[in-house]
């Protein structure tokens, strides 16, 4: 019996088979133990095999089912293959957690072809992949859930360009394949987590570690996201409970969506506009000068 406490009733996904990608670390290691917790037999896909396997052992020596499919969700042939291998283990696909995804901090001045198509490839293309063939091997024919994680960049966040274009692509593409999919009983939606204490914290550089450790400052409920709230956002649009639900796209940020981390300004630059319509107000707010 499982050790996880889920909040959902026990039983709930019996017989079902769920993929989840970036299954081996952080979010996506903590779905699995929710969705294996609650009857799913969870398909683990992911780079590296150690993580993926040690995942599959946790849930197994509590009681669940689970397989590793080591692959990089950038290499199509790779997500061909291994949504095949699922079906010839489990011979059913319910669900989709397009869970995989990252990034590298760096200003957009900073950030070269590679490295724009590295992360674009990681947070939009690879999604797409995966999508496309459960949607095209099964869930087609059969219906299915898929629910793509995203990231809370609304609006754009300093040194996140890279991954701000591809969450808001990913989004895009949430809202299309919900529509282009809704006739074949394929619900597609997306979770946006903010900032949430997950291992993958641990990836960013040391000096952005006191950053950081004061981002719960910025968020109106006080604190960062645990992987487990996430997790039950991913569960909840995952089961029946969300069958009318499609196409949107779910904060988990605690009411912190815009929050901007430090960026340095622009210092000692009057607006134009100031100088250029000598009639404009002059706020007594704002004091002289
Ligand atoms: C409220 C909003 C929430 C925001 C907070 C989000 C939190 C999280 O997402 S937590 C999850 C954290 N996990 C990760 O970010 C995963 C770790 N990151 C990666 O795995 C990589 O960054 C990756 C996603 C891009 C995948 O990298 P990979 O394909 O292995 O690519 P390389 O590392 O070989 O790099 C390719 C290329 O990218 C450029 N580059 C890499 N690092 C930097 C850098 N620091 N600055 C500028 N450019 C960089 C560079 O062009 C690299 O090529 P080479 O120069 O040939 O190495
Ligand atoms: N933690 C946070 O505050 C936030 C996280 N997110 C997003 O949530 C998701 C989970 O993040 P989190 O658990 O925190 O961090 P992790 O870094 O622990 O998880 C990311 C997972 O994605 C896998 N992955 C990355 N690139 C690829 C790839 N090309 N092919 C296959 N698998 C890949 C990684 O495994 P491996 O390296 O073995 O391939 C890893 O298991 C990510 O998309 C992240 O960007 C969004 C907003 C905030």
């Amino acid at each position: 019996m499982s050790s996880y406490r889920s909040a959902f009733r026990p039983g709930l996904f019996d017989g079902q088979v769920v993929i989840v990608t970036g299954g081996g670390s952080g979010i996506g290691r903590c779905t699995a133990h929710e969705l294996a917790s609650l009857g799913a037999k969870v398909a683990l896909l992911g780079r590296n095999p150690d993580k993926l396997e040690t995942v599959r052992a946790e849930i197994e020596g509590e009681g669940g089912e689970a397989a590793c499919f080591p692959l990089d969700i950038r290499e199509e042939p790779a997500v061909e293959a291994a949504v095949a291998a699922v079906l010839a283990r489990f011979g059913r696909i319910d669900g989709l957690v397009n869970n995989a995804g990252g990034q590298f901090p760096a200003p957009l001045a900073a950030i070269n072809q590679k490295g724009w198509e590295a992360v674009v490839r990681t947070n939009l293309t690879g999604g797409f992949l995966v999508a496309r063939a459960c949607f095209i091997q099964w869930m087609a024919d059969h219906g299915g859930s898929i629910v793509n994680i995203v990231a809370d960049m609304w609006n754009g966040m300093p040194g996140m360009g890279h991954s701000g274009a591809a969450r808001a692509g990913m989004v895009n593409f949430t809202e299309t394949a919900a529509f282009e999919w809704a006739g074949c009983a394929v619900r597609v939606n997306a979770v946006a987590p903010g900032w949430i204490a997950s291992s993958g914290m641990d990836r960013y550089p040391p000096h952005m570690r006191d950053i950081i450790r004061g981002l719960a400052e910025h968020v109106p409920l006080g604190r960062l996201g645990l992987e487990a709230e996430v997790a039950a956002a991913i569960t909840f649009l995952l089961s029946p409970a969300a069958a009318f639900i499609s196409g949107t796209t779910l904060r988990v940020d605690g009411a912190a969506p815009n929050f901007k981390p430090h960026w340095p300004a622009a210092k000692g630059k009057p607006a134009p506009e100031w100088d250029a319509f000598p009639l404009a107000s002059k706020p007594s707010v704002l004091g002289e000068g």
